[in-house]
């Protein structure tokens, strides 16, 4: 078993919750944005977090959210990370981190080498990042699209200093492929564990914890 940490994202069930926890997963991500099959209201979460075992990272998920939202996010839920995944600017990302207190992770869409400088744009900010596939176009989703990128975008570089996630298109069968490609030591995935959009799979949920750590 290696120290490969794994986050389960778009949860909405207590099942996934517990199926999340039991798979061993280090981060559980709950998804604020309404035109997700994934969207959980604030009372949802709020439910959902305080059955979450201790140690298991909280993360909510938002997309160009203002401080009304976050207020009331934060308010309510218990969270220990929150994740941005929209067009938030560097400073938006700092502005965030200093008004909640909680951990960031900046979510940089990579389609191909001209996305790389935005790694390290965002790293001077942000306690975390989560690069994924860059959404194409027409999606209607920022993320949770199932789309992978090219990995050996990411093989043997080694000069980000803050800890990163690797995302997009991950799958049981891929992961353990992808990790090996790009060395991340931190996993990200969402439609790769279900059976259909938005229903969380615990078989799933345990089978890619498992190749993700070996
Ligand atoms: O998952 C969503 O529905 C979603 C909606 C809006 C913004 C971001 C979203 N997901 C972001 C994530 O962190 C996903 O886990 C990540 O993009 C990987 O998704 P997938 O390729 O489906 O594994």
């Amino acid at each position: 078993m290696t120290d490969i940490r794994v986050k389960i994202c778009g949860l909405s069930t207590p099942q996934d919750v517990a199926a999340v926890a039991a798979a061993g997963a280090a981060y559980a991500g709950f998804v604020f944005f309404a035109k997700s099959p994934r969207n959980v209201s604030i009372e949802q979460a709020a439910a959902l977090a305080v059955e979450a075992p201790v140690g298991l990272c909280k993360v909510a998920l938002t997309v160009n959210a203002g401080d009304a939202e976050l207020d009331a996010i934060t308010r309510a839920v218990p969270l220990d990370m929150l994740q941005l995944h929209g067009r938030e600017t560097p400073g938006r990302v700092a502005e965030v981190r200093s008004r909640y207190g909680l951990p960031v992770m900046k979510a940089v869409g990579i389609a191909d080498a001209a996305d790389l400088p935005q790694i390290a744009l965002y790293e001077q900010v942000a306690d975390q990042l989560l690069i994924d596939a860059k959404p194409p176009k027409e999606a209607e989703l920022p993320g949770g699209n199932g789309l992978a990128f090219d990995w050996r975008l990411l093989a043997g570089r080694k000069y980000w200093q803050k800890p990163w996630m690797l995302a997009g298109g991950l799958t049981p069968e891929n992961v353990a492929e992808a990790i090996r490609m790009t060395g991340a030591r931190q996993v990200d995935v969402s439609s790769g564990v279900e059976s259909a959009p938005g229903e969380k799979d615990a078989g799933l949920i345990e089978a890619f914890t498992r190749a993700a750590r070996g």
